[in-house]
């Protein structure tokens, strides 16, 4: 109907529709919605058709897994594998910040550091003396009013000391959501950006950029791993709109093309990725357990192999056939980091089942990429 009278007619189309049954169609409901959100251009019908011809393809993640995971190698050093910070972890959570920097170490990344608060930072060196752990944040209640410029300086300068050597930033888990101490961030990301350097955000650092949303448009570079909740709020400031399942993958395109250049993985019951170009889902493996941290697990894991999927497409011969060094290393590194995340708690869930923990996952990373790629 909408094809034979064109978009021209669109609003005749929605007259007549309503006055039909069928008007109140599931069908028609998620039409409308697309029409909705296509604004008023004269492209529409052209816009339209793209969109009803997105297919979310499930990912060929364990391929692109196999692919991007460099081989081990007595010839490299260290470093080469990957040097991961993650910046995260107050006084309420610790827990968030380690799961993130420990999982890129099991997965195989060199180093992992953590950029915390001072309150953080002792309780999480106790976790794991693999960690290195910088006590550089500082949150309002510890920091005078006339004291807020100078410190803020003296955090992004110790920050900076480091940056250039990261080959990815996780900014968000455990952040939260204290003013100054997101002021002091959002200057991170910004010299991040200068610099290069890829960005994961999750946790608070979503709080942070979807208020902010300058902060991540048009770097290329950005990934974000909302949650639901995450999710929700994202679409609400983004598409001025609530986040509806019935269009997901239109919605989750919109919403990545909107904020411009990012790539989006949006976490559920199946992960799905789109970086405003292509949408892609992640749905094999998984477990029924929903315990908390393996959001972090994921970011951590995101990270290491969006670092190793940049590695491989630098190196990769362009006369290669190879279709996997010609996509953006950002998607790549999200469907891996999901597929491995997935299979290392479906493994944890067939041992520990009802009481598995985001530690059992954990310690399921390095056998779940084992079994899809030796060592
Ligand atoms: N062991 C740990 O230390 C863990 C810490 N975590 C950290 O906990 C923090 C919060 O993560 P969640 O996954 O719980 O975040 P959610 O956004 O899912 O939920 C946070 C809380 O905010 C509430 N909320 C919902 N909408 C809100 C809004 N518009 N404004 C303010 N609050 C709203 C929710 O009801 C919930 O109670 C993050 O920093 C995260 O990284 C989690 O990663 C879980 C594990
Ligand atoms: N219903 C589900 N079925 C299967 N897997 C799921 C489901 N929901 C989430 N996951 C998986 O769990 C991982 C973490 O997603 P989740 O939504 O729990 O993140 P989160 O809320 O940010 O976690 P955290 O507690 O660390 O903050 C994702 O990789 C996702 O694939
Ligand atoms: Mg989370």
């Amino acid at each position: 109907m909408l094809m034979k009278h064109g978009m021209n007619s669109r609003f005749a189309f929605l007259d007549y529709a309503k006055s039909c049954t069928w008007a109140s169609s599931p069908v028609f409901r998620r039409q409308q919605f697309l029409i909705r959100s296509l604004g008023s251009c004269s492209d529409q019908q052209t816009k339209y058709n793209k969109m009803q011809a997105t297919k979310s393809l499930e990912a060929d993640a364990e391929n692109i897994l196999r692919t991007i995971t460099p081989c081990l190698d007595l010839s490299r050093h260290k470093g080469q594998a990957g040097k991961i910070a993650v910046i995260g972890g107050c006084r309420e959570y610790t827990g968030a910040p380690y799961f993130s920097a420990i999982s890129a170490l099991k997965i195989g990344a060199d180093l992992s550091h953590v950029f915390c608060t001072k309150d953080a930072a002792p309780v999480i060196k106790s976790y794991s003396p693999e960690l290195i752990v910088h006590p550089v944040l500082e949150e309002s209640y510890s920091v005078r009013d006339e004291d807020k410029r100078s410190i803020s300086s003296k955090v992004l300068a110790e920050v900076d000391k480091w940056m250039e050597r990261f080959d990815c930033l996780v900014i968000g888990p455990g952040l939260g959501r204290d003013p100054f101490l997101l002021d002091c961030v959002s200057e991170i990301i910004r010299h991040a950006r200068q610099t290069n350097i890829p960005i994961v955000i999750d946790g608070d650092g979503l709080f942070l950029v979807t208020n902010t949303l300058d902060l991540v448009s048009g770097y290329a570079l950005a990934v974000l791993t909302p949650n639901v909740n995450e999710y929700k709020r994202l679409v609400q400031k983004v598409l001025s709109c609530e986040a509806d399942d019935r269009v997901a993958h239109e919605q989750l395109q919109s919403l990545a093309k909107q904020i411009g250049s990012v790539t989006i993985l949006r976490k559920g019951k199946s992960d799905l990725v789109s970086d405003g170009e292509t949408v892609t889902s992640v749905s094999i493996y998984g477990s029924p357990r929903r315990c908390g941290g393996q959001g972090d697990i994921l970011s951590g894991s995101v990270a290491v192999f969006l670092s190793w999927a940049r590695q491989h497409i630098l190196a990769a011969d362009p006369n290669s056939n190879s279709s996997i060094s010609t996509k953006n290393p950002t998607v790549l590194g999200c469907i891996a980091g999901s597929a491995l995340m997935r299979k290392a708690a479906s493994l944890a869930f067939v041992s520990k089942k009802r009481s598995t923990l985001t530690g059992d996952i954990i310690e399921c990373l390095g056998r779940s990429l084992e079994d899809i790629c030796p060592a």
